[in-house]
């Protein structure tokens, strides 16, 4: 399936960041992206997924694409969700990763609300002991010192406001699993094997409802698996965007 963009032959990726992370949080991919007409959103700082999904298709549009294949990981994979409740059309196919298509649980929600309340209280230097344990899997956390250190370090510096505010929009996203079935384009979903968020359980459930679906778990890697096993998730990511490009 080419795409006959008059500047490049290759259909547009866009990848779409976890929370509270960054668009350098792609840095790793970016390689494997080139040749392709590429978009890395900032999507931090929504009070709503919609609205980030809404700033995603005003940034396609100012480029004049009419469809890309979004690539998006945990809050990434969110709001992959609510672009095909918004606009399927624009879809040359999808990679869900480290994601799921639930809403919160009421406990969930009171986390996150909790978590907004202590940032407004004390800062952000509690996020790192907050979320590292469940970001990075065990292997990166006894193997990987230097990445364990990168991911605090990165922690330690996200804007308060912006997290409060998707704090907000993680908490309020509604349920996407009525939408999996009707997701027809190809779909790659991949998973940590490490990953306890958002686990290969959860991933496998998509993968069942997806109809064009296939699902990969990478090896040693938790829930930020692009930044824990690069060499796995490029690789698959790679050969994924070969098959729509051809
Ligand atoms: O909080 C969640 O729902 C799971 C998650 C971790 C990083 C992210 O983007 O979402």
């Amino acid at each position: 399936m080419a795409f006959g963009y008059a500047w490049d032959m290759s259909v547009p990726v866009i990848l779409l960041h976890a929370f509270p992370y960054s668009p350098a949080m792609w840095k790793e991919q970016l390689w494997v992206v080139q040749g392709h007409p590429v978009l890395v959103p900032d999507i931090l700082g929504f009070e709503s997924l919609e609205s980030a999904a809404a700033h995603v298709l005003v940034e396609m549009d100012n480029r004049g694409w009419e469809k890309a294949v979004f690539v998006g990981l945990s809050m990434g994979g969110y709001v992959i969700f609510r672009l095909w409740n918004l606009e399927p059309e624009r879809f040359a196919g999808l990679v869900l990763a480290d994601t799921r298509a639930t809403s919160d649980t009421p406990e969930q929600k009171a986390a996150r609300a909790q978590m907004a309340l202590r940032i407004r209280q004390e800062g952000t230097g509690f996020l790192p002991e907050a979320l590292l344990p469940g970001h990075l899997g065990g292997t990166t956390r006894t193997r990987n010192p230097a990445l364990v250190e990168q991911v605090r370090q990165t922690l330690l510096a996200v804007d308060p406001d912006k997290t409060i505010a998707s704090l907000k929009g993680l908490a309020e996203r509604p349920d996407s699993v009525p939408l999996l079935p009707d997701i027809a384009i190809p779909a790659l979903i991949l998973v940590g094997e490490e990953d306890t968020l958002t686990p290969p359980a959860d991933a496998r459930q998509m993968a069942v409802q997806i109809p064009d679906s296939r699902m990969l778990i990478i090896p040693q890697a938790g829930h930020l698996a692009n930044l824990e096993n690069p060499k796995a998730f490029n690789t698959a990511l790679l050969g994924f965007l070969w098959e729509i490009d051809h």
